[in-house]
């Protein structure tokens, strides 16, 4: 209590409203215990008399809160904790100043030190050695990668619409089962470049290289296991005396290692031989090794280039920065298109117009791409609800930092959290009409000067959409994520179409509400999720 008062007069001077939280949602114990405390709290028949404050001790309150906070409290309030104070803002030119003022607001690398599984990383590297990271991560997500994630996006999507459409189930298992799959496999390929074939998630079996767990398994294992491979080191878990489930894990996470190795060994020697290399992520890291070998790290400057155990730590954290962020958006946009059929029929229109009677096979990244705006609306909408991340923590640095909100200027003491509020941004009324409504239609402008009407792709103003994080500090898979999408989706709905099953006592008005509900009861484990997708069940049928 202490803490918390000396925290609240330290707030106190930004003259900005305050919250009291006697827990902070940082606290590890507190972690660990909030999802059980609040299942006890939530099914007692009587409801305790907890102050309204209560709500920002639910993991993940930003999802059921939207903009409601802030619009109770204005653009920037706090949540005050005996630990720290968070600093909460929704507005979209203080978003702008954060994100530029990237040594002033400093994302916090060490909370994400967890991500250092295989080495250190992009994530967790410090202020000063972030940009050397980025240059050289940035370097392979070019126009030719991008030529190679459409190609195989297509071919994945049609391989899952064959399985949909031919597998014995008469409905989809699980959507978002199979979403993980394929992100994974586009993923997988374009790391490793080796395609396998997609694998609908009613088949059990693993595949197997020489002894070792396939790259797409064992990556899928390290993957779904990641906040346990996070907490544990995967030789502990390989130990005999560790339950057969843990060894599995840690087996995996081995295996996926020897791949990285395998890879990284194939790259230098190809390198020695002056030959080209797979053009995966690996071949451009592998150059920024030479760099660093070369580099005399006694000079001023600083190392240069990756490290090898840098090299593994960055291939693990963008499979884990690209994996469930395009595979919980791709889930979400499945069944939001099954509840409505008639945005289904509105991208098949465009699909039409823009491939005309060309095969997918034979669709141009280049050419396609640009033109396919609908598809690439459901995603913008799809992220704006449901972004992935729903807010980004930053810290002031050592100094007190001014920021200017309309004709206020706050000072935020040092060494505060500050947190730009996301989804609030997303459905604020001042900069969103309808908020709360699923409308991808909104994303799109038609001219009708030239004769033929013509589409385009709204810009919103600035800092009011930021699903990719913005400054320097963005998104480095924002282009990928949304060339997968564009391609799944134009794949899927040129002439196929998605319906939910219903249930037998239900209608299709009621089947749509069911559909809803399952999309609105979202938790964040990490990240955004739907808690209970497979409640649905999809069919997937021609046109
Ligand atoms: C819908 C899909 C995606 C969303 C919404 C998304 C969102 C974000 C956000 C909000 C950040 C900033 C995190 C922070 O500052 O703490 C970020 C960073 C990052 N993302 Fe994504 N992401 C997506 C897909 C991808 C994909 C497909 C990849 C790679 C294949 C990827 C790789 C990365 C990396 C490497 C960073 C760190 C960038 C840096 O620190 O400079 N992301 N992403």
């Amino acid at each position: 209590l202490v803490c918390l008062e000396v925290n609240y007069r330290r707030a106190s001077k930004m003259g900005i409203p305050l919250v009291r939280l006697p827990i902070d949602p940082l606290n590890i114990l507190f972690q660990v215990l909030e999802p059980h405390i609040w299942r006890v709290l939530d099914a007692l028949p009587l409801k305790l008399p907890l102050p309204t404050s209560s709500r920002y001790g639910r993991r993940g309150w930003f999802f059921g809160d939207k903009a409601q906070s802030h619009l109770r409290y204005g653009p920037i309030w706090a949540l005050v904790t005996p630990r720290d104070i968070h600093v909460q803002v929704c507005d979209s030119e203080a978003n702008h100043e954060i994100f530029a003022r990237r040594h002033d607001f400093v994302r916090p690398s060490k909370m994400y030190t967890l991500l250092e599984v295989y080495g250190p990383c992009i994530s967790t590297a410090d202020s000063a050695n972030w940009p050397r990271h980025r240059k050289i991560l940035a370097a392979p997500f070019n126009e030719s990668v991008m030529s190679f994630v459409w190609t195989e996006s297509l071919q994945k999507t049609h391989q899952m619409i064959e399985y949909w459409t031919t597998s014995s189930h008469d409905s989809i298992p699980s959507v978002a089962k199979d979403a993980r799959s394929l992100s994974l496999n586009v993923l997988a390929a374009t790391g490793f470049r080796r395609s396998l074939p997609f694998r609908g998630s009613s088949v059990a079996a693993l595949d197997t290289e020489g002894g070792l767990l396939s790259y797409r398994d064992a990556l899928q294992i390290v993957l779904d296991n990641a906040i346990l491979l996070m907490l544990f080191p995967y030789w502990l878990l390989e130990k005999s005396w560790m339950p057969k489930a843990m060894r599995r894990i840690g087996k995996a996470a081995e295996d996926f290692k020897a791949h990285m190795v395998r890879m990284f060994e194939e790259e230098v020697t190809a390198k020695v031989r002056g030959e080209k290399g797979t053009g995966s992520l690996m071949t451009s890291f592998v150059r920024a090794l030479d760099v660093h070998a070369k580099d005399d790290t006694t000079a001023t400057k600083g190392p240069r280039g990756l490290s090898v155990d840098e090299i593994y730590g960055n291939i693990f954290v963008i499979n884990f920065a690209g994996h469930d962020t395009t595979a919980n958006t791709l889930a979400f946009s499945f069944l939001l298109l099954a509840a409505y059929p008639e945005v289904q029929q509105w991208i098949a229109e465009e699909v039409s117009t823009v491939t005309k009677d060309l095969q997918d096979i034979d669709w141009a990244y280049n050419e396609l791409f640009p033109k396919l705006k609908r598809c690439e609306a459901i995603l913008l909408e799809t992220l704006r609800l449901f972004p992935p991340i729903m807010s980004l923590p930053k810290w002031t640095n050592a100094q007190p930092q001014e920021l200017v909100l309309g004709d206020r200027t706050i000072v935020i003491p040092p060494l505060t959290g500050i947190s730009l509020s996301i989804l609030a941004t997303h459905t604020h009324p001042h900069y969103w009409p309808d908020p709360l409504a699923w409308k991808p239609s909104r994303w799109i402008t038609v001219d009708n000067t030239s004769g033929s009407p013509q589409e385009t792709l709204v810009t919103p103003a600035r800092n009011t959409f930021m699903p990719w994080s913005d400054g320097p500090q963005n998104c480095l898979g924002a282009k990928f994520s949304q060339v997968e999408f564009v391609a799944v989706i134009a794949c899927l709905f040129r002439a196929h179409r998605l319906s939910v099953q219903q249930l037998p006592e239900e209608d299709a008005a009621q089947a749509t509400a069911r559909v809803l509900r399952v999309v609105e009861d979202c938790d964040a484990q990490l990240l955004l999720r739907m808690k209970n997708p497979d409640r649905i069940r999809l069919k997937c049928e021609k046109a």
